[in-house]
């Protein structure tokens, strides 16, 4: 697999580096050598991580995470922090001609890249995380393709990759998966837990970003067509505000109630002049149709004076005539004028008004261009950053040419001289747009896919521990469960050491421990009781009815023997009794009590005569105990009582006390 997933790489480092070849950096920028370059980058990393070992790929791979960290961060810095033009200033500074887009790869692809370096650097670890960059990688690839479908229409400020670089990176994708998939096969029940959350919350991201990105350009687009249109309705302003000024230009003269004078003419003229700069020539034309007076008066003007209009072959006659023989204002269309500028003429009758006798016409020639350029002075647009021409039909009147990328917008607006309706339109670059559009998306986005990131890694880690919380708990449980089974089995032989196990009675052993402790407790009474012929209840009634003879004796002794006492097994079918602070008396009377007891109890030889039992009794009153010595008094005891013809109680005639 390892194998496969070097070869992969090898394959896409020849395809990147097959890119880069073709369409070589330094001739041509179209924004996607970022791309080429970063993707032949990781294809390289990952030959290294697949093919020579860690610490050598390790050296080329943080690197490319840094580079890729920065340009990631171009994307997010604010613009107020670093704008585009320091941006593009920098680009250019390093390769004259290029901007900012060439120097790093469309933002889903850029994100992309990142994610499968970070998957680079984890490995095969799931719990660091590489199944979910792995996931990440293919959904912003998916998405990338998706808009290419699309026709990323929805946001022509947003670069999608180009088919090749994203294809590339799809491959360094697959190398990577095929390399470790293997060895997420113990971990699949997490894996599987955090996985799907996360992938969803990346979804998600994603979707966010869409729509987001959509609004962002949404909005600048609208930003766009108002502020340009207002450019429009400054000019169709100025259009209106020189036109009424010209009106009154015109009536002043009717006002004076008799043709102007060459010196008021300049005089008055001048002040128009002064407001509108793009006023080429305010001239006054006799009603016969001759311009008398100019102003300004320079060079290209004079000439004029003394002209009669209607006499030569300009194109704008009939107009003037009408102005002329109509009294009306009239106006030429856009024409080329003798200052060699495109311009047009207002005719403004001039009419007495005693008498309303006509005085001739006030001209009034308007330099286009150079009424355009009053936006530029005005200080309205940056004419580096924004294309704006003034046009009239397919003829530029005036066009102030932009730098840089143009941007994906126009906005045309009307520009409205009377029935003459020239068009105003303006496209702002990419770097105006870029630098105005909003960091918020990519904000967005990275936070997301970083919070997916994170939530997988608790997610994993906390269904890890719970996995391991839950075999330490079994094998806590499989040890209690043995340490119970144990110490049960202690018990068990600690007491079969201390009983016999058919009666169920303390035993001989545990009778001799006990007794030594009961020294002080004299007068000390021990009662030895052997069952008389049990022999033949053996072999008459079976080894069997025997035992239970035995059991069922045991039962009626210990029931018998006063609380603080001790009835075992001594041996055989013989008993002991341990009766401490009993006096001689009171031990022969639970002797005869434990002896009537057996007789009465039911239990029969064959013949049906009752079992019966013979007791020794021995008295322990003071000085230093022998336990074997009382057990002898004792035994001579039961001797004399079987001698005497069983079913008796006998005491033991030798002080005990005094033999010592
Ligand atoms: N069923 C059974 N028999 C036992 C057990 N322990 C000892 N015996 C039998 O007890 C009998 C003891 O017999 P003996 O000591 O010869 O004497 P006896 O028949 O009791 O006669 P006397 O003591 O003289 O009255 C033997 O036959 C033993 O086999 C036991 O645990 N179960």
């Amino acid at each position: 697999m390892i194998r496969a997933a070097f070869l992969i790489s090898l394959l896409s480092t020849l395809l990147a580096f097959m890119g880069l070849v073709i369409e070589p950096v330094s001739i041509k920028y179209q924004g996607f050598h970022a791309s080429w370059i970063t993707s032949f980058a990781l294809a390289l990393c990952q030959v290294l991580w697949y093919g020579r070992g860690t610490r050598l790929s390790l050296v080329t791979t943080l690197p490319l995470l840094l580079v890729l960290g920065i340009m990631l961060a171009s994307y997010l810095i604010p613009e107020h922090w670093i704008s585009v033009s320091s941006f593009n200033l920098w680009a250019e500074q390093l390769i004259s001609g290029s901007n900012i887009d060439d120097w790093r790869p469309p933002g889903l692809e850029l994100a992309a890249l990142i994610t499968l370096t970070l998957s680079l650097l984890a490995r095969t670890r799931a719990n660091l995380g590489a199944p979910l960059l792995q996931t990440l990688a293919a959904l912003l690839l998916l998405t990338n393709v998706g808009l290419q479908v699309t026709g990323n229409g929805f946001a022509p400020l947003v670069r999608s990759g180009s088919t090749y670089t994203v294809s590339l990176i799809a491959l360094l994708l697959l190398a990577q998966f095929i390399g470790v998939v293997q060895g997420w096969r113990h971990t699949r029940s997490s894996l599987t837990r955090a996985l799907w959350p996360s992938a969803i919350l990346a979804v998600l991201t994603i979707a966010f970003w869409y729509q987001q990105s959509s609004l962002a350009d949404a909005k600048l687009r609208q930003s766009v067509d108002v502020r340009y249109q207002r450019m429009a309705e400054r000019l169709s302003t100025e259009v209106h505000a020189h036109l009424t000024a010209m009106r009154r230009f015109a009536d002043f003269w009717g006002i004076l109630g008799r043709p102007p004078q060459e010196r008021e003419w300049s005089t008055q003229a001048e002040r128009y002049y002064r407001d509108f700069r793009y006023f080429l020539n305010i001239s006054y034309v006799t009603q016969s149709g001759e311009i008398s007076y100019v102003y300004p008066q320079d060079p290209a003007n004079m000439g004029l004076v003394g002209m009669k209009v209607l006499e030569t072959q300009r194109p704008n006659i009939e107009v003037l005539q009408r102005a002329l023989e109509q009294r009306s204002e009239e106006q030429t269309g856009v024409m080329p004028l003798l200052q060699n500028v495109p311009g047009l003429i207002y005719y403004l009758p001039i009419n007495s008004y005693q008498d309303g006798s006509p005085m001739g016409v006030a001209a009034m020639v308007v330099g286009l261009p150079l009424m355009a350029d009053t936006l530029y002075h005005e200080g309205l647009f940056d004419k580096q950053r924004l294309y704006l021409g003034l046009w009239n039909d397919d003829e530029p009147l005036k066009e102030w040419q932009v730098l840089g990328q143009p941007g994906p917008w126009r906005v045309e607006s009307d520009v409205v001289f009377g029935h003459t309706t020239l068009t105003l339109i303006a496209q702002p670059n990419r770097e105006l747009l870029l630098s105005e559009r909003s960091r918020q998306p990519s904000v967005s986005l990275t936070v997301g896919l970083v919070l997916a990131y994170l939530l997988y890694l608790v997610l994993f880690g906390r269904h890890q521990m719970a996995l391991q919380h839950r075999s330490v708990n079994r094998s806590n449980e499989e040890l209690r469960r043995e340490v119970r089974k144990r110490t049960q089995l202690q018990s068990e032989v600690e007491w079969l050491a201390r009983h016999d196990e058919l009666t169920g009675a303390p035993n001989r052993r545990h009778f001799m421990n006990t007794i030594e402790a009961y020294a002080e407790q004299t007068p000390l009474c021990v009662l030895l009781c052997d069952i008389d012929h049990f022999k033949s209840v053996n072999d008459q009634l079976g080894h069997q009815a025997g035992d239970h003879a035995l059991v069922h004796l045991a039962k009626l002794g210990q029931q018998l023997t006063p609380g603080d006492g001790m009835f075992a097994r001594y041996g055989g079918e013989e008993f002991v009794v341990m009766l401490p602070n009993t006096n001689q008396d009171r031990g022969l009377a639970i002797a005869e009590l434990l002896r009537e007891g057996v007789f009465n109890s039911g239990l029969e030889h064959a013949d049906g005569r009752p079992i019966t039992i013979s007791i020794g009794v021995a008295v322990y009153k003071s000085g230093t105990l022998v336990v074997a010595d009382l057990l002898h008094q004792a035994d001579l005891a039961l001797y004399e009582a079987k001698r005497n013809g069983r079913n008796r109680v006998e005491l033991a005639t030798d002080d005990l006390a005094s033999s010592h």
